[in-house]
């Protein structure tokens, strides 16, 4: 084993995203899998096998505390555990700033082609009229909108107040069962979930006389390893926060 090595322990090692990855980890020759937790196991156990890198694929409400947990030990982390908002970006960002070695990748959505929809979907929410997003998954997921749906509206919200389009029109005036969605800086989210499906998004753009869609299907979780071992391979190198995958690709767009 060289020092190099990159010693990956999995968080939420049991779940669907968990599993995939600890079998991916092992597949790379590059990478040694040395931790596999899931609820309830000690987090001191991944200091004790000598991790330099978490994945954490848990769950919404534990994956603070595990980012947390890595960064105080001087380990870096790929994240792809949802339910990061802003306060809890903030909060890590400080606690970077006291560990400036560590690396963390917080990555709403490891596959290239949904990373490339978002992007898209950001540069080109500001030359359209309207703009809403519809995220469908599989049953089992237990956060709504999606970590992605919800990246995605907010770049594209931004992108439209910094270039000043007005809110998407609607004359909506009674909605008392929230009908319209969750609304993201302005953009309404919309989610599905439904048996068969993993995990799917459509951005809907329109204005007078014409729609572009932009649409990103996950058909199998194998869709999310190549970008869970390219943040493995570059967080170390990649020292502070970075807030999605886009960050460690140079998409020149
Ligand atoms: N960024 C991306 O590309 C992707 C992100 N995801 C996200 O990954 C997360 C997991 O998704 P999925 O695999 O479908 O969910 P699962 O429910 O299948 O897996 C989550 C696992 O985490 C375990 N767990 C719960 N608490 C902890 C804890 N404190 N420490 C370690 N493990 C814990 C659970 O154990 P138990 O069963 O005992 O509760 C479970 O095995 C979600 O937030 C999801 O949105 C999913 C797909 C792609
Ligand atoms: O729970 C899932 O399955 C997924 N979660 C992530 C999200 O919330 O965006 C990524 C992907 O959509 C699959």
């Amino acid at each position: 084993m060289s020092d190099a090595e990159i010693r990956v322990a999995v968080l939420g090692a049991r779940g669907r995203m968990g599993a995939e990855a600890v079998q991916a980890v092992t597949d790379a020759e590059d990478m040694q899998l040395v931790a596999e937790l899931g609820r309830g196991d000690a987090r001191e156990t991944i200091v004790e096998a000598g991790a330099t890198h978490i994945v954490d694929l848990s769950v919404p409400d534990a994956t603070e505390d595990n980012v947390r947990f890595a960064v105080e030990h001087g380990i870096h982390a790929v994240v792809g555990a949802t339910g990061w908002d802003d306060e809890k970006l903030s909060r890590l960002q400080d606690l970077l700033s006291e560990h400036p070695d560590v690396g963390v990748l917080i990555a709403p959505n490891f596959a290239l082609g949904s990373v490339l929809a978002t992007a898209f979907a950001a540069k080109a929410a500001q030359y359209f009229e309207s703009a809403e997003v519809v995220e469908l998954h599989h049953p089992n997921k237990v956060d709504a909108p999606s970590g992605t749906a919800a990246r995605t509206a907010q770049l594209m919200g931004r992108a439209r107040r910094d270039a000043g389009v007005a809110p998407s029109p609607d004359a909506t005036q009674k909605d008392p069962d929230g009908a319209r969605g969750a609304v993201v800086e302005d953009i309404h989210v919309h989610a599905v979930r439904l048996r068969g499906l993993v995990a799917h998004q459509e951005v809907l753009l329109g204005s007078p006389g014409e729609q572009l869609t932009i649409r990103h299907d996950s058909f199998d979780r194998a869709s999310f390893m190549p970008g869970v071992l390219l943040g493995l391979r570059t967080a170390a190198s990649r020292p502070g926060l970075t807030h999605g995958l886009d960050g460690y690709l140079d998409l020149g767009l």
